[in-house]
């Protein structure tokens, strides 16, 4: 589903991602974890053809980031860690520019909003300007418009971050709805009890650099997902 091999991104001097290789196949939630400027947004934003990159390939259910972007932007959604939407428009107005965007048909659109809407209790704002939002409520919206064209892969940057428990649990549960019906998920966190429990795969980067990946269990052994990403670091 997902494909990045060797993948290098500089910005001058610095090596934000440095040949970094790795495979995420349907059904998988990989979580993706690394200290602060380790590398996760910039590879992220390479693999949403955000960001130009230097050296490497990413495939994207089968397509080419580089040779086929509107290919790759089909089959996948992208939500940032710090969601910038159109504030002036409102939240129903802003769902239907992104379903039209990915020419998702009125009768679907609707059904899909109104499933997505009430699942984050968010159906009675969407008549109000995204200006008026709360961070968490743009944090929903960011996820609904993402799942208005049924991605195949979702990417997510810090994505529990600033939604409450019930969303947090709302969205946990739809990640692995969209694995079990073949789909993939790729995402960044700090948060690793949740990475812990949710991920199948987990993969940590470190200036740059894949230090480990594999299954939660091949990953972390015996001891917690924690305890492995603390003793990685203090390594040198
Ligand atoms: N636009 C940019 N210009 C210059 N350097 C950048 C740019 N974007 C990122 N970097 C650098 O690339 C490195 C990786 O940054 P990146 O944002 O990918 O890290 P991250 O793992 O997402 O960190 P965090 O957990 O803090 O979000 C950092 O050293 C950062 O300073």
């Amino acid at each position: 589903m997902l494909k990045i091999n060797h993948l290098t991104k500089t910005f001058g001097n610095k090596r934000a991602v440095d040949d970094l290789t790795l495979h995420i196949t349907p059904g998988e939630i990989y979580g993706f974890i690394g200290h602060n400027g380790a590398g996760k947004t910039t590879t992220i934003k390479s693999v949403c053809g955000i960001l130009q990159f230097d050296s490497g390939e990413i495939f994207v259910d089968g397509k080419s980031v580089r040779a086929d972007p509107l290919g790759c932007k089909r089959s996948l959604a992208y939500i940032p860690d710090n969601p910038d939407l159109y504030e002036f428009l409102s939240g129903i107005r802003y769902l239907n520019f992104i379903a039209d965007v990915f020419g998702v048909p009125a009768s679907v659109r609707q059904e899909r909003i109104h499933k997505y809407a009430g699942i984050f209790d968010l159906t009675g704002d969407l008549a109000q300007p995204i200006s008026a939002y709360s961070h968490g409520m743009k944090q929903k919206l960011a996820i609904i418009s993402a799942l208005i064209h049924e991605p195949r892969l979702m990417i997510m940057d810090e994505p529990f971050v600033g939604l409450d428990p019930v969303a947090s649990h709302q969205l946990k549960k739809i990640m692995r709805d969209m694995c079990n019906a073949g789909g993939a998920i790729f995402f960044s966190t700090h948060v690793l009890e949740v990475a812990e429990k949710l991920c199948d795969k987990v993969a940590i980067i470190k200036n740059g650099k894949l230090v480990v990946s594999g299954t939660m269990e091949e990953v972390k052994g015996n001891s917690s997902l924690e305890s492995v990403f603390l003793e990685l670091e203090e390594q040198k």
